[in-house]
């Protein structure tokens, strides 16, 4: 675990990762794993970090796949969006074997050009992009 995590996320962290293990180790038949996150938010970025780290040294043989959102000025929420999206680059890309990028940007001229809604909320721009991500596994 990274030196500047404090004691109360590594205790967390740690329990979690334990939990996770656990019910990676339930089957037998495991094939790999599904992320699925934004680039840019605090928790989302750090955590999926730290997670596929932990995750490569524990399962390296195992395909990891990362579907991630990509932001957008118009649904952002925070300043350090792009900051954050720049320092999960250099992980996701070292660890993940296959990456799809899900621009928020793209979803949401959509929702506004071919579909009419003036101000895309979140439901909106889940409904158009989950299905994309389930559909992508069923073909
Ligand atoms: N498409 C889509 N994007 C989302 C949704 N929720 C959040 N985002 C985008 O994801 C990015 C980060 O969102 P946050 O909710 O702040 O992520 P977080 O990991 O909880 O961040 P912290 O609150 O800093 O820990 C922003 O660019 C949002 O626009 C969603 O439901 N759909």
């Amino acid at each position: 675990m990274p030196m500047n995590t404090t004691p109360l996320a590594r205790r967390s962290l740690t329990s979690s990762w334990t939990e996770f293990a656990k019910l990676a180790d339930q089957y037998t038949g495991l094939q790999g794993f599904l992320a699925v996150h934004s680039f840019s938010g605090g928790t989302s970025s750090g955590l999926t970090s730290l997670l596929i780290e932990w995750l490569s040294v524990d399962s390296d043989k195992k395909s990891k796949l990362e579907f991630f959102i990509d932001p957008a000025p118009q649904v952002s929420t925070a300043l350090v969006e792009p900051y954050n999206s720049i320092s999960t680059a250099y992980t996701t890309l070292e660890h993940f074997d296959c990456v799809f990028v899900v621009g928020n940007k793209a979803i949401y001229d959509n929702c506004c050009r071919n579909l009419d809604i003036e101000c895309p909320a979140y439901t909106n721009l889940k409904y158009h992009c989950f299905p994309q991500i389930r559909w992508s596994f069923e073909c």
